[in-house]
């Protein structure tokens, strides 16, 4: 899959070299926490004699966490015997003991790094709330620090999860000197509702999808990688990897 979209090849010059800032998703992008929700999710499902599959996953990732919980009991039928804030309280303890072991995506730290090291202002912008996020991140503080901000999915600014763009405008207003011009910012993303948040927010996207998600939503996306460790700074406009940087 790698590459099979690259659409900054379709980009005149000036748009490929107008990136000056970075916008990282959380989970599944900078995180591998996707499989904790996955795995939660197919047990409570498992209750109602149901399977989870990537159909529905598609439909719920990248969403704030009441927001994916109502598409959750509605897709799947049970809303009448589970409410959507009861499916929150009923995941809540096994995610909770899950997200202090996440590890770090492929590529994520050596990117991370490389942009740091040459001054390209960076930012995270997550559906996931700050209870969520601080276990999450627990062992990672030391990459964490490297952005500029963090937008989390509860944040005032944040009225409507992704799909909307609220989130990826409020990151962008953050950075210093106020609101940029949205096509100098390259968001990176995993999930189908956080792809079609940045190109509703007007800024260009990659996107690094889970191999189980169809691919009938790469198309929304600038670019599709299989790993951040893929990704090509220069075809952005943005300073080349040194061959000492180890993948
Ligand atoms: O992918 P993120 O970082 O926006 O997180 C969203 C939810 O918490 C998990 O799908
Ligand atoms: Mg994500």
């Amino acid at each position: 899959m790698e590459n099979s979209k690259n659409a900054a090849s379709d980009f005149n010059s000036s748009s490929k070299s107008s990136i000056t800032h970075v916008i990282f998703d959380m989970d599944g992008l900078l995180l591998d926490t996707e499989n904790f929700y996955t795995q939660v999710q197919e047990i409570i499902l498992a209750r109602y004699n149901k399977t989870f599959d990537w159909s529905l996953k598609a439909k719920m990732m990248g969403k704030k966490a009441i927001e994916a919980a109502r598409v959750f009991v509605e897709e799947t039928g049970i809303q009448d015997s589970l409410s959507a804030e009861d499916f929150l309280v009923e995941r809540e303890d096994m995610l909770r003991s899950k997200f202090p072991t996440s590890e770090l995506m492929p590529g994520a730290s050596r990117l991370i790094r490389h942009l740091n090291a040459n001054g390209i202002p960076m930012a995270v912008a997550t559906g996931s709330h700050r209870r969520h996020f601080e276990l999450k991140t627990q062992k990672h503080g030391e990459i964490f620090q490297f952005m500029h901000h963090i937008v989390l999915g509860d944040d005032p600014e944040v009225k409507q999860g992704k799909p909307s763009p609220d989130i990826f405008l409020a990151a962008s207003r953050r950075f210093e000197g106020g609101q940029l011009e949205p096509c100098r910012i390259l968001v990176f993303e995993d999930a189908p509702s956080g792809v079609l948040a940045a190109k509703n927010a007007g800024m260009f996207v990659v996107m690094v999808p889970d191999p189980r998600l169809d691919s009938s939503y790469h198309a929304m996306a600038d670019q599709v990688l299989d790993s951040l460790t893929n990704f090509m700074p220069e075809e952005w406009g943005l300073p080349p990897f040194a061959d000492k940087d180890v993948k």
